[in-house]
């Protein structure tokens, strides 16, 4: 899935967006649903599935284990499982692309059952770090044989039956969280996981949904145990994914930020602990209506109304953060057009993602012309007070999807063209991002 030649485009200034759009499905729940399907016993259908790059990666690592992935002309997608316990040795190894959340849940899929499988991925991929959960499944009884630094390639190979653990998390990471769950669901006994701060539920939502025996307790401080019962049998299920809040997240500033726009984002997912971007840039003083409430698969969904708004720095809660970990380049970008300053901090997970999101952004945003100073766990950001930036710059993605749409939305508000030296990295998880961007009224060259 690497993309041998880069795809730059250009975003110019541009007058009011209007329209409705809709967004994509939400890429942590595609993954999830065909990773458990994959695992029922019986056929489960999903609608909404998110056909980006990451989650076709995911599928392929599915199949490539055993289970049937299809997919019909409405984009409904039929799973056949092969039962928890009944995944196979796969042939080939396992290509993760640019995905994190595909290998560390399948290294966790993959560490309970008496399999080997390696695993590659991108140049980014293969930065990222992987101990976070080789350790803990190691605990397991899983063996890992890593590149320097526990990095990609590797190659696990998986014990069954696995030694059910407990174990407190070092970071807020939901994927951590899900990689040990899932090696839970053929380990003999009760695993836990103990997370002191509140990352997305997806995982213990969707593994009750499929049947697994799973409970969360949670402490006076708010620290959370959650307990999955291995050996499980999940049931098939009908899937309706939610859209996804992190996708949503680039017409909504966009929205906010060009004078005159009103737009409509609908189908976003708002679980409470994805939907803290929202509840950010309200404090800041954006207009988000939210219209027709209602519930898909499970989650709160609405459609967003979003008008143009004068935003107004804060300083953002640190709390908050696991709660929008990938909208904060975005916010970025919003913070670099309010008014006075806007203090994020806590955000040291951003240098392990896609790219290190806070020196890569604060790269970016000085190039076309924003106050940014940068700390080892924030920006601090002076905004413009609702003034263009200047513009007139090319930079540089990274490989990393939520850089590059980011400072496509600022080209929109710049007096200069902004150019992305590649828009390839969009296709991971927001395919046809610029061409709804675009119908919204987006100046886009490609
Ligand atoms: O579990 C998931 O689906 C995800 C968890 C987050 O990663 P961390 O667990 O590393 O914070 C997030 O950044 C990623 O985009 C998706
Ligand atoms: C961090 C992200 O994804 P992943 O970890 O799955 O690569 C993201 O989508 O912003």
């Amino acid at each position: 899935m690497a993309h041998a030649t880069p795809s730059p485009a250009a975003f110019r200034a541009t007058a009011g967006l209007s329209g409705r759009i809709t967004v994509p499905g939400d890429k942590s729940i595609s993954h999830r649903s065909l990773m458990l399907s994959a695992l029922a016993v019986g056929t489960s259908r999903v609608e909404g599935l998110l056909e980006g790059e990451d989650v076709l990666a995911t599928a392929a690592a599915m199949r490539a284990m055993g289970a049937t992935i299809t997919r019909d002309d409405d984009a409904v997608w039929t799973i056949d499982g092969v039962g928890v316990g009944g995944l196979r040795q796969p042939a080939t190894a396992l290509e993760m692309g640019n995905s994190g959340t595909s290998t560390r849940l399948l290294l966790g899929l993959v560490a309970s059952h008496a399999i080997t499988a390696t695993f590659t991925g991108d140049a980014s991929l293969s930065k990222r770090p992987m101990a976070r959960v080789t350790d803990p499944l190691s605990l397991m009884g899983a063996e890992f044989t890593t590149s320097p630094g526990g990095r990609l390639p590797l190659m696990v190979r998986g014990l069954c039956p696995a030694i059910p653990i407990d174990y407190r998390l070092p970071v807020a990471s939901a994927q951590v969280k899900s990689a040990i769950l899932l090696a839970g669901l053929n380990t003999p006994g009760i695993t836990r996981v103990i997370e002191a701060v509140p990352t997305r539920d997806h995982s213990e939502r969707m593994l009750t949904g499929f049947g697994a025996a799973l409970t969360v307790e949670e402490d006076i401080d708010g620290t959370r145990t959650i307990a999955i019962t291995g050996e499980a049998e999940l049931r098939p299920q009908q899937i309706v994914v939610p859209g996804d809040p992190s996708s949503a997240a680039f017409p909504v500033v966009a929205g906010l930020l060009v004078p005159g726009s009103e737009i409509v984002v609908a189908n976003v997912g708002l679980n409470p602990t994805r939907a803290g971007l929202y509840t950010v840039l309200r404090a800041m003083g954006a207009s988000i209506v939210p219209e027709d409430e209602r519930e898909v698969g499970g989650e709160p969904v609405a459609d967003l109304r979003v008008s143009h708004s004068v935003l107004r720095g804060i300083d953002v809660p640190p709390e908050i953060v696991p709660s929008m970990v990938d909208e904060f380049p975005i916010l970025f970008v919003a913070a670099a057009l309010a008014e006075g300053r806007t203090v994020m901090r806590g955000l040291e997970e951003l240098r392990v993602k896609e790219s290190d999101r806070i020196a890569v952004m604060a790269e970016g945003l000085r190039a076309i012309g924003a106050r940014v100073e940068e700390l080892p766990d924030g920006l601090i950001i002076d905004g413009t007070g609702g003034e263009p930036l200047a513009g007139g710059a090319t930079v540089a993605a990274h490989l990393d999807h939520r850089i590059a749409m980011s400072f496509a939305v600022a080209g929109l508000v710049s007096s200069g063209t902004v150019t992305i030296d590649d828009m390839a990295p969009v296709a991971t998880s927001f395919p046809g991002f610029a061409t709804m961007m675009a119908d919204l009224g987006a100046e886009v060259v490609a």
